[in-house]
C-alpha cells in the first residue's frame, strides 16, 4: 500500500534548480534508501517531503495532500533527523529524546488518547534501541559524536511517526553501531514506518534497504531492487567508482574500491 507518494516534486533554491521533477513511492512497512553523491540532493529532497522548505509538485500521504496536514498531525505523522548534529545547550539525553513525544503533550495537548505512561514508555524504547540508556542522565553537549547521533536518532524514533526521514543517521557510527542501527530501522519498517534513510555506506544500503533511489545532479537516476540500482556502470556513473561486488548468502553486496573504473 502506497503511504508516500511524489509526483514531479521540484526544488528552486538560490537561483538554481536542486531538485528536479522527482517522482516516487514509499510504501508503509518499506524502508528506502536515498543514496548518491555529494550535491545531490539527498537533504534538499528529505527536507522538503518534512515540510521544511518550499517546493513545487505533489507530495500526499496516505492519499492526502502533505501540505494540508495540520503541524500537530504533520509532527505526529512525521519525524525528521537532520544532518546537523549540533547540541546547543546541556539538555540531559532522557529530556532530548522526551523532546520527541512533544506532539503529544504540553500546549499541543489536546485531551485524552495518549497517556504519560504512553509517552514514558516510547522514550525508553527509543533510549533501548540506539543503546544510549546508559547515557540518559549525560548532559548532551557532553556525548561523542556517535553517541550524539544515537541520541538523536532515539529523538526521531520516541516520536513514533508514521513516516521516518533519516539524514546519514549511521555517517558517525562505528561499525556495531551501524549495523544496530540499521537493523532498528528495519524493525520499525516492519511495524509498519515508511522509511528515508540517506546513505552514503552502499554495502549498508544493498544489505538492509528494500529499495533504492539513486539520485545525481538532483534527479532520480535509478529507482528500484538494490539489484537492479546497484552495477559497475550505475555506481562509476553516479559516483565516479569502480565498486566491486560481493555476495553472502545469496545477498549481493557493493563495496566501494577504486576512484577509477575497477578492471
Ligand atoms: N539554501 C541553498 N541555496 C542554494 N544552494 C543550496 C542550498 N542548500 C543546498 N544547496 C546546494 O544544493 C545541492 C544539493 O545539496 P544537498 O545538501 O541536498 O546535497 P546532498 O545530496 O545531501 O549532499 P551530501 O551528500 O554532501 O550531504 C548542493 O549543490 C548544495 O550546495
Amino acid at each position: 500500500m502506497t503511504a508516500l507518494e511524489l509526483s514531479d516534486v521540484t526544488v528552486q533554491r538560490g537561483g538554481r534548480t536542486l531538485i528536479e521533477a522527482v517522482s516516487c513511492q514509499v510504501s508503509a512497512g518499506e524502508l528506502v534508501g536515498l543514496i548518491g553523491p555529494n550535491g545531490a540532493g539527498k537533504s534538499t529532497l528529505i527536507q522538503a517531503i518534512a515540510q521544511l522548505i518550499p517546493y513545487h509538485g505533489a507530495m500526499r500521504w496516505h492519499g492526502k495532500p502533505l501540505e494540508q496536514l495540520t503541524a500537530r498531525e504533520r509532527a505526529r505523522q512525521i519525524a525528521y533527523l537532520s544532518q546537523d548534529d549540533r547540541v546547543q545547550w546541556p539538555i540531559s539525553v532522557a529530556d532530548l529524546v522526551a523532546l520527541g513525544r512533544h506532539p503529544y503533550r504540553g500546549g499541543w495537548w489536546r485531551g485524552a488518547g495518549q497517556t504519560r505512561a504512553a509517552d514514558q514508555q516510547a522514550i525508553e524504547a527509543a533510549l533501548h534501541a540506539t543503546d544510549v540508556w546508559t547515557l540518559r542522565e549525560r548532559a548532551s553537549d557532553t556525548l561523542s559524536g556517535g553517541e550524539r547521533a544515537r541520541v538523536r536518532l532515539a529523538r526521531a524514533l520516541a516520536v513514533e511517526a508514521g513516516l521516518l526521514l533519516a539524514d546519514e543517521p549511521v555517517a558517525a557510527l562505528d561499525p556495531r553501531h551501524q549495523l544496530e542501527v540499521m537493523t532498528v530501522l528495519r524493525t520499525q519498517a516492519q511495524r509498519g514506518a515508511s522509511i528515508i534513510v540517506v546513505l552514503h555506506d552502499l554495502t549498508l544500503a544493498s544489505r538492509f534497504c528494500d529499495r533504492l533511489v539513486l539520485l545525481n545532479g538532483g534527479r532520480v537516476v535509478a529507482t528500484g531492487a538494490v539489484e537492479r540500482v546497484l552495477s559497475a556502470a550505475s555506481l562509476q556513473q553516479a559516483y565516479g567508482i569502480g565498486a566491486v561486488m560481493g555476495e553472502h548468502h545469496g545477498q549481493r553486496y557493493w563495496v566501494p574500491w577504486s576512484v577509477a573504473p575497477y578492471v
